[in-house]
């Protein structure tokens, strides 16, 4: 798994995928830096009128709810539609999922056109799965990932996607496949964007291989460890989003075989 996950970070560096993000206004600039740091190349565009194109120019699409108007949500809509049609993977965030009407119709619309990856917090995962019992307190989690689980593993049944819960523990699962990761810091949850930077970054993954649950599992993994390796230098939030984005550029063979901490196992 190790392997596979650097190999993928190399893939990443050689052809700098051009990753296209409908996101937040909240983390704009935290994503597309997140994902420069890493070495693709980001570009937020967020016009109905343009995002077809740009779709077309990109290696993959990462659709992210946060901040939603009707304008954004019909380009979500519009892009992903066109993402499935030319075979481009996309990946979505379910941010706030069961916070408003609005957000839980689009939200199952999105569902419907079938996401290739989705990676929420565990609030927003088990909300995802049951709608009826939203337990997100706005954007962050009220909820353990070891409690989502049992949800995230019906969720993936239902939707065929890759499910990935974050928190605590991480996880990645697939319908044969779980992965596990222990690598994080609990300082994490003190900064605004991290859970979206994951999202930003299972992109640039997915933008680089058809090996979509590997590409995931490196998203996830790697977001993980590198916060962690920043809270090890941070003396509070504010530095660890700048020390995230210096281990993000520093991630190598040697840090990911010697730091990250996973688990995978078939099921
Ligand atoms: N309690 C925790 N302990 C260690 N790391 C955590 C913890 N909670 C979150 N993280 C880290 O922060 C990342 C983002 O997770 P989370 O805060 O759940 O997402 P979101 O920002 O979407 O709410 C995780 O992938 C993990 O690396
Ligand atoms: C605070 C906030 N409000 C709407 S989107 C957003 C950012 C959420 O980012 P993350 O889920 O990565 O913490
Ligand atoms: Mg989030």
């Amino acid at each position: 798994m190790e392997d596979s996950i650097i190999n993928l970070l190399e893939q990443v560096r050689i052809e700098k995928p051009l990753v296209h993000n409908i996101t937040n206004l909240v983390v704009m600039n935290t994503t597309a830096n997140a994902l420069l740091a890493l070495g693709a190349s980001p570009v937020m565009v967020h016009s109905p009128l343009e995002v077809r194109e740009v779709v077309d120019i990109s290696q993959a699409l990462v659709i992210n709810i946060g901040t939603l108007s009707e304008h954004t949500a019909e380009a979500m809509l519009v892009a992903t539609e066109h993402a499935n049609t030319i075979g481009r993977p996309w990946v979505l965030d379910p941010v706030g999922a069961g916070i408003s009407a609005f957000r839980n119709d689009l939200l199952s619309n999105l569902l419907a056109l079938k996401p290739t990856v989705i990676r929420g917090n565990a609030s927003e995962i088990i909300t995802l799965y049951n709608s009826n019992q939203p337990n997100t307190k706005g954007v962050d989690s009220t909820a353990d990932s070891k409690d989502a689980l049992r949800f995230g593993k019906l969720l993936q049944q239902h939707t065929g996607s890759i499910i990935c819960i974050s928190g605590n523990i991480d996880y990645i699962l697939s319908e044969k496949h779980t992965v596990e990761v222990y690598n994080g810091h609990p300082l994490m949850t003190q900064v605004t964007g991290l859970g979206c930077s994951a999202t930003a970054i299972i992109g640039a993954f997915l933008a680089v291989t058809d090996r979509y649950f590997e590409a995931a599992a490196a998203g996830v993994s790697l977001l993980s460890l590198a916060g962690e390796l920043a809270a090890q230098s941070a003396s509070g939030p504010g530095t660890l989003q700048l020390h995230l984005y210096d281990e993000l550029y520093r991630l190598n063979a040697d840090r990911i075989q010697s730091s990250l901490k996973i688990k995978r196992y078939a099921h």
